[in-house]
């Protein structure tokens, strides 16, 4: 196959997107999603497949920066429209794109790739690994009660406009993202991504509403959400769609989830993306009411490897030689010796000793926000430990209190 790789210029920017609407069923993207992802797309950073005059591929990384334990946000590329023609399937165009693009990040100096996948079987062999296991959540709220702690009745609640909302929203979003691994810092023009609310995606639901949490005047919280009326024999049976819920206390989280739960004609709560650790599955009075899957979140893939683990904190001392193994990134190949612990700077550099641990990056990058243990990948035969209680010190290291998350959609 004799295709050209290479950026695109501002003037293929629409046969660019056409190749992507295509290879996601040929849905034309709605005149406001075409226009947002105008304004955030990075041409620059960007690659496409060509053959002749036709774009048969597509990748883009944005220039993120994600928090890791320990609160620093790490630069990382926001990989992204990832799409090859059906035509030119399975040919290798992809694995070309990742090539070039992985280069690519390393020489923007930046220590970590990040995606989203949209099936989990495509990226583990370019180095990716699943970092940030959440939950879809449905909670029968005609049979679930919640337990409400202390001060839930002192949050007040107010409808704002999604958009006219936006700034105090973000300003909550903002201190929970240095505080919740695997959650991008906002960049800017990404608080309209939120808020991007077509009629064609609200499949027989309202606009999006948005509620305010507000504690002495100021803006502790906030839910957006649309509602999905429906009708049986029997009355209303209603669904309340949740796309965003944060909150910066106990007592405003459950002020929004009981507001949640109360609204009249319906009789579930959805929630397509929550934390592994959500703590409304603490307050709810019947948890089997409550379908919770589990689903994988966000991709991690280690590109400078030493810089990504000096890059985070660890919950414990530690002082590992990890022997690991990276077909796709050479330079990551090799053994290294980690110390770190929770406050100071970790180390990383090569060794020639002898190795505590042996894994691939893929399993590194799964583990590295603290949301997948290295005891859980040993048991499943992915970690082979070499110094009996390495895997155990190794796993404290690298967890953390807090599960890691990524709410924010690119
Ligand atoms: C971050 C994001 O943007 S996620 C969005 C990803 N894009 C999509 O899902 C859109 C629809 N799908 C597509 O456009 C294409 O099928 C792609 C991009 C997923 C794959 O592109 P291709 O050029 O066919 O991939 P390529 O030929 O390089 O395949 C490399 C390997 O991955 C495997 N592979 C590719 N796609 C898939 C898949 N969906 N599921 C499982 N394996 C896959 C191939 O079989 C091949 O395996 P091999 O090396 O063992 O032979």
């Amino acid at each position: 196959m004799n295709t050209e790789l290479r950026i695109p210029s501002v003037a293929d920017w629409d046969a660019w997107l056409g190749c992507l609407e295509l290879a996601f069923g040929g849905v034309p993207l709605t005149p406001e999603s075409r226009e947002m992802y105008a304004t955030l797309s990075r041409p620059d950073r960007s690659l496409g497949h060509w053959d002749g005059s036709e774009c048969v591929g597509t990748a883009g990384a944005y220039p993120f920066r994600v928090t890791v334990p320990g609160g620093a946000a790490v630069p990382a590329a926001g990989v992204t429209m990832v799409s090859v023609a059906a035509t030119h399937r399975r040919q290798g165009l992809l694995t070309s794109m990742m090539r070039r693009q992985l280069d690519d990040v390393r020489s923007w100096g930046e220590p970590i790739a990040v995606l989203k996948a949209s099936e989990p079987a495509i990226y583990g062999r370019f180095g990716y690994g699943a970092a940030t296991p959440e939950t879809a959540l449905r909670i029968d709220t005609d049979r679930v009660r919640l337990a409400l702690p202390p001060g839930t009745d002192r949050v007040r609640l107010r409808r704002a406009s999604p958009g006219g909302a936006l700034d105090a929203c973000e300003a909550v979003y903002a201190r929970l993202a240095a505080g919740r691994p695997g959650t991008p810092v906002r960049q800017p023009g990404w608080e309209k991504m939120p808020v991007n609310d077509p009629a064609a995606h609200r499949e027989g639901g309202s606009p999006l509403i948005c509620v305010l949490a507000e504690r002495d005047g100021e803006v502790t919280g906030y839910v957006t959400y649309r509602v999905r009326p429906a009708w049986e024999e029997a009355g209303p049976r209603g669904t309340v769609a949740v796309r965003d819920l944060a909150a910066l206390d106990p007592a405003s989280y459950a002020a929004l989830w009981r507001f949640l739960f109360g609204i009249d004609l319906t009789s579930a709560v959805e929630c397509g993306n929550r934390p592994a650790d959500d703590a409304v599955l603490q307050l709810v009075s019947d948890v089997r009411r409550c379908e919770v899957r589990l689903r994988d979140g966000l991709y991690v893939r280690l590109v400078d490897l030493p810089a990504a683990l000096q890059a985070r904190r660890y919950r414990a001392p530690v002082d590992v030689v990890l022997e690991v193994e990276d077909a796709f990134c050479p330079w990551n190949t090799g053994r290294w010796r980690l110390t770190g612990d929770a406050e100071g700077v970790a180390s990383c550099r090569p060794t020639e000793d002898p190795a505590d641990l042996v894994l691939s990056v893929r399993e590194l990058g799964a583990a590295y926000l603290g949301g997948v243990s290295l005891s859980t990948l040993a048991s499943a035969g992915l970690v082979r430990e070499e110094r009996p209680g390495a895997v155990a010190e190794a796993a404290l290291a690298f967890s953390w209190d807090v599960a890691p998350w990524c709410p924010h959609e690119f």
